[in-house]
Parts: C-alpha cells; sequence; structure tokens
C-alpha cells in the first residue's frame, strides 16, 4: 500500500472462494508474504465481494474462477479494483483458461491444488513487477481520496524502499514551461471559488493531476476528493454510480449504497471523461448542479449535497455540442473556469523535468541505481512526440527502470518506438499500411470487415505489441486508456 504520514499501510487482500476452507487456506498466503497484510477478507458470495471491490481499498485479490462462474465474468472484477494485483486461481487449469483470465485482468493464473509457497512468490513477484496500468474505472473509493503520494499506484510500498515523500497540490504538476506555470497560476487562482471548473486536454496530459491540485489548494481539502471515470463504467451504471440506488433498484441492488456525490459531499466530485454520459444522464446532473439535490436511484427522497463539481473531457466540447452528444445547457453550466493542458508536445521544456522525476522516483521505488540519461538519450527523449503525453512519459521511465539498472539510461535501454521514431512517427503500430489499401470501386455487402472488427484488431495488435500494457498501447493508438478498457467491456458483452 502507499503512505500516509509517513507509515506504511498494510497489504489488503481479499479472498473469493465458494468454498470457505479453500479460501481461509488461501488466506493463509498472507503469512508468507514479505510485505505487511491486514487480517485477509474472505468471500464465499460473489456480490458482497463485487460491492466491496467498488468500495474499498484493494490491493490482492485472489479469486477462484469457478466461484464467479468462469472467465469471462473476471472482467467485472477487475474494473472494481484497478490497482489491485489479480491471483485467478481454478480447478480447472489449462493454458488457454489461464491466457483467457489473463486477458480478462487478472496478472497470474494458479492451477489448484497449489501450494502456498507457490501463491506467495507468485504475489511477491507480481507486487515488485508490476508496471502501472491505466485508472479504467476510480469509482467513488477511498482511493479517491488522493492526500497522496508519490506511489500512485498505491502498490505496497517495499519495507526497504524509501518512504515516498508527501507532496500536495501544485508540486505534484511539475512542470516550468511558461503554459504549466500558467496552469499553476490558475489553478491558484480558481481553488478558493466554489464554481465548477472545466479540464480540456488530450489523455494522459494530467487532468486528474490538476484536477486533485484544485481540490488540494481549495478549503475543502478536508473533504474527500471522489473521481468517477465516466468512459470506464458501462454507460447505463453511470448513474447509479454518481447517485447511489436503493436495495431492489435493480437486479443486484443488494443494498442501499452511496454514490459519488454523497461521497463528496463537503469535498470535490471529479467527473472525468464527461463526455460520456448520455443525454438523459445529463440532464439529471444538470438538475443537480442547479438545485444542488438528486435522489439515489429508486428513491423517491431527494437529497441535498454540497459538492465542489470538476469536469474533464478530451473531446472538443463545442464539437461534441454541434454533434447533439453534449446539452449545450450543461456546458455553460460547466464552463465555468476552464482550464486547457496542453499536449506535452508543444511544451518541450517539460519533457526533461518530468522524465528526471519519474526516474529518481521509480529508480527509488525499484531500488535501482539511475541519476540521469546520457546525452544520446535525453535527446531523444526530448524530440519525441509523445502522443500519450505525460502518461507515455511516465510508463516509459517505469518501464526502462524495471528492465534495466545502471547510473545513467542510455539509447539503447529506451524502448524501440521511442528511438525507431523517426523512421515510424507514429510508433510502433503501422497504420499507414491500413491506410494506403487501394478500396476496389465497390465490393460486395459483407467484404468489408465491420468497424468494430478493425478497431477490435488494431486495439489488440497494440496490446500485444506493448506486451499487454494498457497505458501504453493507448498512448501508442492516441487515445484514453479507459477507451480501451470499455472496448474490451463491449467485446465481452458481444460474446466475442
Ligand atoms: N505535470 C505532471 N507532473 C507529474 N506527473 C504528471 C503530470 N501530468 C500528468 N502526470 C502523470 O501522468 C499520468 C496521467 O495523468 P492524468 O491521469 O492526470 O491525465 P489525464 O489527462 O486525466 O488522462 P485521461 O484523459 O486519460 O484520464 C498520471 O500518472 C499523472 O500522475
Amino acid at each position: 500500500m502507499g503512505s500516509k504520514e509517513g507509515k506504511t499501510l498494510p497489504v489488503i487482500v481479499r479472498v473469493l472462494d465458494a468454498s470457505s476452507s479453500e479460501a481461509a487456506r488461501t488466506s493463509a498466503v498472507c503469512a508468507r508474504l514479505s510485505a505487511e497484510c491486514s487480517e485477509p477478507i474472505l468471500y464465499t458470495d460473489t456480490a458482497p465481494c463485487l460491492q466491496d471491490l467498488a468500495d474499498k481499498t484493494t490491493d490482492i485479490l485472489i479469486i477462484d474462477l469457478e466461484t464467479i462462474g468462469g472467465d469471462e465474468a473476471l472482467e467485472a472484477y477487475a474494473v472494481r479494483c484497478p490497482k489491485a494485483v489479480i491471483l485467478a486461481v481454478s480447478s480447472m487449469g489449462s493454458v488457454s483458461r489461464a491466457v483467457s483470465a489473463m486477458r480478462a485482468g487478472a496478472h497470474d493464473f494458479l492451477t489448484k491444488p497449489f501450494s502456498l509457497d507457490a501463491l506467495a512468490s507468485k504475489i511477491t513477484f507480481q507486487l515488485q513487477q508490476r508496471r502501472p496500468i491505466a485508472k479504467p474505472c476510480q469509482q467513488a473509493t477511498d482511493r479517491a481520496i488522493r492526500v497522496e503520494v508519490a506511489n500512485q499506484d498505491n502498490l505496497p510500498t517495499p519495507r526497504n524502499a524509501p518512504e515516498p515523500k508527501q507532496v500536495l497540490g501544485l508540486d505534484r504538476l511539475i512542470g516550468t514551461s511558461p503554459a504549466m506555470l500558467d496552469i499553476h497560476d490558475q489553478v491558484r487562482r480558481m481553488a478558493p471559488s466554489q464554481a465548477p471548473v472545466f479540464i480540456t486536454g488530450e489523455s494522459g496530459t494530467g487532468k486528474e493531476l490538476c484536477a486533485a491540485a484544485v481540490h488540494e489548494l481549495s478549503d475543502r481539502n478536508s473533504g474527500r476528493f471522489v473521481t468517477l471515470n465516466c468512459a470506464a463504467i458501462p454507460r447505463d451504471l453511470i448513474e447509479s454510480e454518481i447517485f447511489g440506488y436503493v436495495r431492489g433498484a435493480f437486479t443486484g441492488a443488494g443494498d442501499n449504497r452511496a454514490g459519488a456525490a454523497e461521497q463528496a459531499d463537503g469535498g470535490t466530485l471529479f467527473l472525468d471523461e464527461i463526455g460520456e454520459m448520455d443525454l438523459l444522464l445529463q440532464s439529471k446532473l444538470l438538475r443537480f448542479l442547479q438545485t444542488g439535490t438528486f435522489q439515489r436511484l429508486g428513491d423517491t427522497a431527494s437529497r441535498k449535497v454540497d459538492a465542489r463539481i470538476i469536469c474533464a473531457t478530451n473531446r472538443d466540447p463545442l464539437t461534441e455540442i454541434t454533434a447533439g452528444r453534449f446539452r449545450e445547457d450543461l456546458y455553460y453550466r460547466l464552463h465555468v473556469l476552464p482550464v486547457h493542458l496542453p499536449a506535452l508536445r508543444e511544451r518541450r521544456e517539460d519533457i526533461l523535468p518530468l522524465a528526471e522525476a519519474f526516474l529518481k522516483r521509480y529508480s527509488g521505488e525499484e531500488r535501482r541505481n539511475f541519476r540521469g540519461f546520457d546525452a544520446d538519450a535525453e535527446a531523444r527523449i526530448v524530440s519525441y512526440g509523445w502522443p500519450g503525453n505525460v502518461r507515455q512519459l511516465e510508463n516509459t521511465i517505469r518501464q526502462i527502470v524495471v528492465m534495466n539498472d545502471g547510473a545513467a539510461v542510455t539509447h539503447d535501454m529506451l524502448p524501440l518506438v521511442i528511438r525507431d521514431a523517426q523512421s515510424r512517427p507514429n510508433g510502433i503500430i503501422d497504420l499507414s499500411r491500413e491506410r494506403s489499401r487501394v478500396a476496389p470501386a465497390s465490393r460486395p455487402f459483407g467484404a468489408i470487415e465491420p468497424l468494430w472488427a478493425q478497431e477490435r484488431r488494431i486495439i489488440e495488435d497494440a496490446l500485444d505489441a506493448f506486451d499487454g500494457n494498457i497505458a501504453m498501447a493507448a498512448a501508442a493508438l492516441e487515445i484514453s486508456p479507459s477507451t480501451i478498457y470499455r472496448k474490451k467491456q463491449s467485446w465481452s458483452a458481444r460474446s466475442l
């Protein structure tokens, strides 16, 4: 776990297995982990486990595939705890089962019966090796309270690793370019206001970090900063995630649940990828903004909360309005304090300070000796286009640190996509072949691959190219990682 106020928090382990004896046995593994674990939480039923994954912090999830009805069901668990290490276990082990479990979100797979040592060493390995994955669904969870951290993955801090420094507000928004200094200035001025903030910018430019800085510098900072990524939640669930629900509101609503708006009472509600909301929900959000009141799904009582709204999108809001996908009245209600985060290629002065900060952070975490970049590596890093912006830069540096060691990062440690960028400016995925295919004048219906299938092929190619790393694949495709999660969900919904 991360560190709060200088103390290392214990690793939170959840175990889901229909057999209580199996669950208890599996949980015994915690005693063998080098990281400090709290008492594991055992579930024999899926519903309470799903609920807790959505509501509470999870560092490790050990999940029995038979209990959840197969590996296809795993994704629903994975999206609820995007930062957890997920170990799938099954008594029906096979290579294809393991592969599909890992595609659905597991980090590793074990066939039952397994030895506790085997499970412990797999978990330890994952905790040490895991690279960052994108935030598919930062629900209204405890983790959304961002009074943290250099260790942004909420991974358990290795016992001997240096404690991450606690940095708040603008310190976390690295950059000294004129554009970034201007953003700092805007954030400082906007923070004390109660008015909504509307943040635009390409994926990975730091919109969420900027929203967190506004919250941290505001007088609401003793309240919660609750993040809801609308792109990562199926559209029909966004409403219940924002406004909550009462028992029986829909199948599976076994209990009353507060939504993100209530959890942000007294604090800040950050609605990321707001353009993903459907029009009906947009009108409910508008009403909430106008009156401060809302109803939980299935409830008749109105509730009132005091939450400051910050929203973000990587789309052009005016284009969305023109296309009829975004309500103009909602836009003007939200677009009171606008901030635009420029792409990293438009503020090249920030690249090196960011790269150096990430190198320092990850060298400390991974116990490496890196102190800087050699001249060739530095030149390449500074001149590369960084289509995935700061997220891509951060992931790249982390990848380099995990895979190498030395005093300086050298040119040959850089991923091929960056070393080779001049010859292939779009990165590793050569889309030019796709585009240059000469289409015959007419082709019979059915000879053309449907758009979703082409899209799926391209995304899966990108994932293969980056070894399944969603953040890197998204960066190369110049889309948000949450788009990949959403697409994957839609493929499973089609049972593809
Ligand atoms: N100026 C910055 N200084 C330090 N880290 C940054 C900065 N900008 C972005 N990052 C890091 O880059 C990653 C992506 O940032 P963030 O999630 O805020 O981007 P985003 O614009 O909200 O992306 P998306 O649109 O895909 O949700 C995070 O790990 C964040 O900490």
